[in-house]
């Protein structure tokens, strides 16, 4: 079993699968080492959590104890908080409350200060959205991760014309790309679509209007996935895409599953993640993180403001908002 414990912990990570049996041990694992950083009575918890016999949560303890003394102790710390969750499909609902501590939390954030929150919490390698992935004109977003996932659409396609093709058109949006996400929004949502880089203009002038009366807040995309970009600037809707594309969904894209992981730009995407974009890209806060990460943030922002300050004064500047 120790074999096995081992063995196991050598794949932490955000990425990994571990078998079943294996993996409920190694969430209890994590939980403890997370309790005894709190102060938090472990095995009671543990048992409460998963069940586990006390033979079990001893071995775990024991595994802990181990590796907590040894070298690898502040490193596995680091993937117990940035990876426990990692190891699920999917994330617990997020309660009014939480989606309105971290919105507010992260309002005034750049994605600088961001980006250097995530370092301050060790996450120098995760995050940052590939820069190919660029805003369609200057402007910033915060939001919390609504997901989709579409696929190439392999076909058949009917050959038909006119109106024939109209109604086709009809079906396909019914049937293959109905888009159901859409009906979920909720205030705040930032809604991220892997369209696997596929050249669709999934999102237009008009439904992202429809989608921003219900709350989206900002849209990221791998393809993509946006067209009509002259109203949609004009409209000040937020997207960042890799490219902009002409076409319509029907014979290109097919609607896959929602609220579930995605990957886009590099980056695993998880419903409930914190994304902020602005200017210099996206970055995507675990939620797990969501609160550890604001707060050296802000810490930052605090620093870049207060010297910049001083700098408009010297300079003989009018402070503006960014300095104040
Ligand atoms: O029709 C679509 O799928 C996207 C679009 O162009 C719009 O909403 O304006
Ligand atoms: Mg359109």
């Amino acid at each position: 079993m120790m074999n096995r414990f081992f063995r196991g912990i050598g794949c932490i990570g955000f990425h990994d699968t571990l078998p079943d049996e294996l993996s409920i041990k190694m969430h209890a694992w994590m939980l403890l080492v997370q309790c005894r950083a709190q102060n938090v009575n472990a095995s009671k918890r543990v048992g409460e959590l998963y069940g586990c016999c006390s033979s079990e949560r001893e071995c775990v303890e024991e595994v802990i104890g181990l590796f907590l003394q040894g070298r690898f102790g502040k490193l596995l710390l680091h993937n117990v908080v940035t990876g426990t969750h990692r190891t699920t499909k999917g994330e617990d609902r997020m309660s009014t409350e939480e989606r309105q501590q971290l919105l507010e939390l992260y309002k005034d954030l750049r994605v600088t200060d961001v980006r250097d929150g995530m370092d301050w919490v060790g996450m120098h390698g995760y995050g940052s959205v590939h820069h190919e992935i660029r805003p369609l004109f200057r402007t910033r977003a915060v939001g919390i991760a609504r997901t989709a996932r579409y696929l190439p659409y392999e076909g058949p396609v009917p050959r038909v014309t006119g109106d024939e093709y109209t109604e086709w058109v009809k079906w396909y949006y019914k049937e293959v790309c109905n888009d159901p996400w859409g009906q979920d929004i909720e205030e705040g949502d930032f809604i991220c679509l892997d369209v696997a880089g596929v050249d669709v203009g999934l999102l237009g002038s008009n439904n992202t209007l429809d989608f921003k009366l219900k709350g989206a807040r900002g849209y990221l995309t791998n393809g993509g996935g946006i067209r009509d970009t002259d109203e949609v600037i004009m409209q000040g809707i937020p997207v960042w895409s890799k490219f902009i594309s002409q076409g319509m969904d029907q014979a290109r894209i097919r609607y896959y599953e929602k609220d579930t992981p995605i990957a886009i730009g590099g980056v695993a995407i998880y419903p409930g993640d914190v994304v902020v974009a602005d200017g210099d890209g996206v970055v995507v806060v675990p939620r797990k993180l969501a609160f550890e990460v604001a707060r050296y943030a802000h810490q930052e922002l605090r620093g870049d403001k207060e010297g910049r300050k001083k700098l408009y004064e010297k300079l003989g500047w009018e402070l503006d908002d960014t300095v104040k």
